[in-house]
């Protein structure tokens, strides 16, 4: 079968085509018809039966090859073939083939060519590429433009969430914005800032009242000189005309390289700097106070020093010579002592000798002697006391005896006196080494060396279930007693002189000297109140004796003066003695028994030892009533 097309069909159909496109009759290698573009490139017009490889300049082989692929393949393409135009100019091209009507038997097609300049192939790719560039940058731009809303957005909404106040600032000084917590802690809005030169607005003035000149402000040498400023104590007005103290930091911006002005970063410190100035004024008066303390102290000690100096144990009979071996042998050690004796014998004197003969002489000798009655009071004076009086503030802190010894030497007078309840308590603060204050929750570290003194028999008070046995086997690891007076009378001329000459230098009067008589007389004396009536008797005849001599009045003792002349006398006579001499002063005082005009100090002893004096001596009322109203 042969094939055969309209011609007229053909160019009509290959006429709307604007590339260059004709058609080729394989058989005869007749260009069947070509359109304006194709002519344009080839041959115009298009000569009767023009033979399609006058216009191929390459190797005709080449052009039979490629017809070949397109016959087989249905169609191709391919750059390799160049044509040579009308002109005779080569024509760089693609050709672009396709199959219209293929008759094997024949060996007759007929194949579309569609030629395609490489140089306006080239163009039309740019321009393309340039149209989608432009299409793309439009859409791109879009995204950017989106991007950045958000973006901006979202700066606004972390400058506006952020606690500090942030505000921005041109190069001229005025406000570009600011954040919400700037406008809170100033109390501007931003109509009030945005646009103005902010300086002017709330940095205008220093505190003390002086003009802040913009050109020593240092923000604006942030964005002058470009330098990051950093100013902690600064003030910033706010609306209200009250200033705020501020401390901040002052940054320049750019914007594509040039400076744009400044971003400032401030924090309200005004609470801050109030609590920083109280914190300061109460750590100065902390410091004064201490000092104060400190030179008191030095004081005080100075004064104890001076005190104490005259407090040695003086004496040279046997008995002292071995009280002061014994105080010789504890006092390096941290042992506890239990010292016992009479009243006035001296067990706080030898108390305060341990403690100066001690390692611990540079800490305090804290002396307890309970003058409480209630037993939670004596607790508190002992042991501290930690009361949160207005419930959540500061604890108020007492601190007890105990801690104030910390590191020295605690002495408790008359131990047999606390209640057996503190005893406990005391016996387990030695044991364990550690205490807590009454209403406290946290025990604290303890070193203290106890140094206990009793004028009772302190077994006997054991026995009688008074006091703690476990107490007192932990006291009475070096038992020391006092001599009484009357058993070491060859201490008296010693005594009378150290206790003179301290009463003399105390009242600031010349010393007068002590007859033998007057000697003979105080060394026969009994003395039921031991040294401390002896010191008495001293300090009295130091104040009234007006000439050379020392005048002593013995007062209710001339009675006794004839016993005392006997040599010898029992316990039993002598606790005759003393209860006698309690009965007198009772006589005396009317039965009063504390203050200046009491019996107690009338016998130079403590109103506490009077009184359980006058318990363990069973002395009545009608005793010294009786003879009140005989007389
Ligand atoms: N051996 C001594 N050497 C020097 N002074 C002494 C001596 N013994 C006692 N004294 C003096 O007597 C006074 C009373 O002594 P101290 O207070 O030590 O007695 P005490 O036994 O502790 O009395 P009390 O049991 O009543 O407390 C002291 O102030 C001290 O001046």
């Amino acid at each position: 079968m042969d094939i055969s097309l309209n011609d007229q069909d053909l160019s009509v159909l290959l006429e709307v085509i604007p590339l260059p496109m004709l058609v080729l009759d394989t058989k005869e290698d007749r260009v069947v018809s070509a359109n304006v573009a194709a002519r344009r490139v080839l041959v115009d017009p298009l000569p009767e039966g023009f033979r399609f490889s006058a216009s191929i300049k390459s190797d005709i082989a080449e052009f039979i090859v490629f017809l070949d692929e397109v016959i087989h393949r249905g169609s191709a393409w391919t750059r390799k073939i160049a044509l040579t135009s009308q002109n005779g100019f080569p024509v760089e091209c693609e050709i672009r083939a396709k199959v219209i009507a293929h008759d094997p038997d024949a060996q007759r097609a007929f194949i579309g060519l569609l030629i395609l300049e490489l140089s306006e192939l080239s163009q039309h790719e740019n321009q393309f590429e340039t149209n989608r560039l432009h299409r793309e940058g439009i859409v791109g731009w879009k995204h950017a433009e989106e991007f950045f809303a958000e973006l901006e957005l979202q700066n606004q909404l972390i400058l506006n969430a952020a606690g500090e106040g942030i505000y921005g600032v041109n190069t001229q000084g005025q406000a570009t914005f600011v954040n919400r917590a700037a406008q809170e802690m100033l109390g501007w809005t931003l109509e009030d800032l945005v646009g103005n030169v902010i300086h002017d607005i709330i940095h205008h003035h220093h505190t003390d009242g002086s003009v802040h000149h913009a050109h020593d402000c240092p923000i604006y040498k942030s964005f002058r000189f470009e330098q990051v400023m950093r100013v902690d104590d600064d003030v910033f007005w706010k609306k209200d005309g009250k200033p705020i103290q501020v401390e901040y930091v002052s940054t320049p911006i750019y914007n594509q390289k040039v400076l744009a002005g400044a971003v400032i970063v401030f924090r309200d410190v005004t609470e801050r700097k109030l609590n920083e100035k109280k914190l300061l004024e109460a750590m100065n008066e902390v410091a004064e106070l201490r000092d104060r303390l400190e030179q008191e102290n030095a004081y005080l000690q100075l004064e104890i020093t001076k005190e104490r100096a005259h407090h040695h144990v003086i004496g040279r009979s046997p008995s002292i010579q071995q009280l002061h071996a014994k105080i010789d042998l504890v006092a390096p050690t941290s042992a506890p002592v239990l010292i016992t004796g009479e009243t006035g014998t001296g067990k706080s004197i030898v108390a305060n000798a341990i403690h100066t003969n001690s390692l611990r002489k540079g800490r305090p000798l804290i002396r307890f002697k309970s003058g409480s009655v209630s037993r939670t009071a004596i607790e508190a004076e002992l042991f501290g006391r930690s009361e949160n009086a207005n419930g959540g503030e500061r604890p108020q802190m007492i601190s007890g005896a105990i801690e104030l010894a910390h590191g020295g030497t605690l002495y408790i007078e008359n131990v047999c006196e606390l209640p057996l309840e503190i005893q406990n308590k005391l016996l387990g603060v030695l044991q364990d080494g550690k205490f807590k204050r009454i209403g406290d929750t946290q025990f604290k570290n303890l070193d203290v060396r106890v140094i206990a003194a009793s004028t009772s028999n302190v077994e006997r008070e054991v026995s009688a279930g008074r006091f703690s046995e476990e107490l007192f086997l932990a006291l009475n690891v070096f038992p020391i007693s006092c001599i009484p007076l009357r058993d070491r009378k060859d201490d008296i001329p010693d005594l009378v002189t150290h206790l003179l000459s301290v009463a003399c230098e105390r009242l600031n009067r010349p010393e007068p000297y002590v007859t033998e008589r007057t000697m003979r007389m105080l060394t026969e004396y009994a003395w039921p109140g031991n040294v401390k009536e002896l010191r008495n008797v001293i300090e009295r005849a130091a104040i009234v004796s007006r000439g050379e001599k020392l005048i002593v009045e013995l007062g209710g003792a001339s009675g006794l003066r004839a016993q005392s002349a006997k040599t010898v006398r029992t316990e039993h006579e002598m606790q005759l003695e003393i209860r006698a001499n309690i009965v007198m002063a009772l006589k005396e005082t009317q039965g009063k028994v504390s203050g200046k005009t009491g019996a107690a100090a009338l016998l130079g002893i403590e109103p506490t030892t009077l009184y359980s004096r006058i318990k363990k001596l069973e002395i009545e009322k009608r005793e010294w009533q009786v003879l009140d109203g005989g007389l």
